[in-house]
């Protein structure tokens, strides 16, 4: 009784945003791109806790990694759950079948677990071979043909994820379990763009029949829906196929869990194995190729950063043999780097959305019940408040203290119960590439007909995982003896 007064009350003191008319709410003034820079300008006026309501479905924008804290971290038993009505939507399109889009409860847990377990700290060092070995490959397929940078990227992280979690080593660009799972990546950077579906704004369009001529989102959602489908079960079918006839490479997450249970899973088990896996490939694709993109345009701008970080692997690890994902402890001006990436342009800039359970009230204001919850990833770690000139790229900013460090990656993986749980893996993959490329290379700009160093200006894409626009580089070799070391099997190396 006293918090349904207490809630009345606050009733009247929603957090403050912009204006909201009938019916519509705050939609006119929902920015249709690049979100989280508009909803960055708006701390300004408004304050780290922003409301909207878009055609009566409040959001709730969270500007501050303490307020995040505070709600998603310490009230997590009512913050984990995903948006409904944006689940809903996901399900026309089949996204909701998706581990990071359920509902929080049992099934999500049991996805969950499956990918927690196979990706805890101590059980991803037997991954690292296969992180080092890519790496390697990566440099020399880019030395070669430093225009293939994007697509040797997505080649090669691709090949680490779909080789850890189902045992299958892609045969190259145009391999159908690359090439099928990067589209169905594209349509779910479309169907979780705000606007997409016009049945999220007008529910009773969802029953359209399908032949009338406004329901052709109707048969996108179905078409998209069968091609998420595809891409999770076929390369599991292949997985445990391949498990028998020895085929696939071992360990990997599929054949970890079927030895587990003794080659026998229950169709239910089986369903959550599948969309298990599935969302570890959606998680670690995208993300993993946009950050190492991100860290190459960072290291072609800024030359000096790259001389510190050979520097100390010539001090710490010298020149005789190439740096391995242990060595990651005695490097901190490369972690210096690597967090500087996440934190100059996160490529997940508004993380997922969580969903309210109950209302709640934070510092005087109502949040109300359904809300979704918007951390403001990029703003967090753009405040000037916070991080002094914000776009920068300065890794000296944290002091080589692993203490500030650890401020970046816990907001740029998310918060409370739906935390990443691929964090440690994401960035075993990252720092194998960033210490290969540093050791072995120097990343140019590359230069136009008269010489001129072409330097490309710093811009991304909108969406949920966001991409910088197209740039070229220049890959030069440091010396014969890195680019022997470069074609050399990481477990050969004398450490
Ligand atoms: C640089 C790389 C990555 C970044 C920046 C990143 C970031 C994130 C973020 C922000 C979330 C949402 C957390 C929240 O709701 O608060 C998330 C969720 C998730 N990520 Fe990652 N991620 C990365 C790599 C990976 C990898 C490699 C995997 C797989 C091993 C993965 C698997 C997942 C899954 C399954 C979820 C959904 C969790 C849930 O809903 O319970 N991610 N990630």
């Amino acid at each position: 009784y006293l918090l349904s007064r207490v809630i009345h009350s606050a009733q009247n003191s929603l957090p403050p945003g912009p204006r909201r008319w009938p019916l519509i709410g705050s939609a006119l003034a929902f920015p249709s791109t690049h979100p989280w820079l508009t909803f960055g300008k708006w701390a300004k006026t408004y304050g780290k806790i922003i409301y909207l309501d878009i055609m009566g479905q409040p959001l709730v924008v969270v500007n501050s990694a303490k307020a995040a804290r505070e709600l998603l971290d310490q009230r997590s038993a009512i913050y984990s759950d995903r948006p409904t009505s944006v689940s809903d939507l996901y399900c026309s399109s089949g996204f909701a079948q998706a581990l990071p889009m359920k509902p929080y409860g049992d099934v999500w847990r049991q996805q969950r677990k499956l990918v927690a377990q196979d990706f805890s700290q101590s059980a991803i060092t037997r991954y690292h071979s296969v992180q080092e070995t890519e790496a390697r490959k990566l440099v020399r397929s880019v030395l070669e043909d430093p225009s293939t940078l994007f697509d040797q990227l997505k080649l090669r992280v691709g090949t680490i994820i779909i080789r850890v979690t189902y045992g299958y080593y892609l045969t190259g660009q145009q391999d159908p379990f690359l090439t099928a799972p990067i589209e169905v990546m594209v349509n779910f950077a479309k169907a979780t763009a705000p606007g997409t579906w016009i049945v999220d704004y007008v529910p009773v369009l969802r029953y359209l029949p399908r032949w009338t001529p406004g329901a052709g989102f109707l048969r996108t959602a179905e078409k998209w829906s069968k091609m998420l489908w595809d891409v999770s079960w076929d390369p599991y079918l292949w997985s445990k196929k391949n498990l028998e006839t020895g085929q696939a490479f071992l360990p990997n997450m599929c054949a970890t869990v079927f030895e587990a249970a003794d080659g026998k899973l229950s169709a239910e088990e089986e369903h959550h194995l599948v969309w298990a896996t599935s969302a570890v490939l959606g998680g670690g694709l995208d993300t993993n190729t946009s950050t190492a993109l991100v860290f190459f345009l960072a290291m072609m701008l800024n030359p000096a950063v790259q001389a510190k970080a050979r520097q100390e692997i010539d001090d710490v690890i010298g020149q005789d043999r190439l740096p391995t994902i242990t060595d990651k402890a005695s490097l901190p001006y490369l972690r210096s780097i690597m967090t500087e990436v996440l934190r100059w342009n996160p490529v997940g800039p508004m993380g997922l959305p969580h969903a309210l359970r109950q209302d709640d009230i934070y510092e005087g204001m109502h949040l109300p019940k359904g809300s979704l919850i918007l951390p403001n990833i990029w703003y967090m770690l753009h405040d000037p408040e916070i991080y002094p000139n914000p776009d920068q790229f300065n890794p000296d900013r944290y002091n080589n203290l692993d203490s500030e460090m650890e401020k970046v990656p816990e907001v740029v993986f998310g918060f409370g119960r739906r935390v990443c749980p691929g964090r440690y893996f994401a960035e075993g993959t990252f720092f194998a590439i960033v210490a290969t490329v540093l050791a072995t290379c120097e990343i140019l700009p590359p230069v136009d007909s008269e010489g001129n160093k072409v330097i490309p200006d710093v811009k991304f894409s909108s969406g949920t995982i966001i991409f910088p626009s197209a740039f070229e580089i220049n890959l030069k070799c440091r010396t014969p003896k890195a680019f022997e070391l470069l074609s050399r099997d990481p477990t050969d190396d004398p450490n």
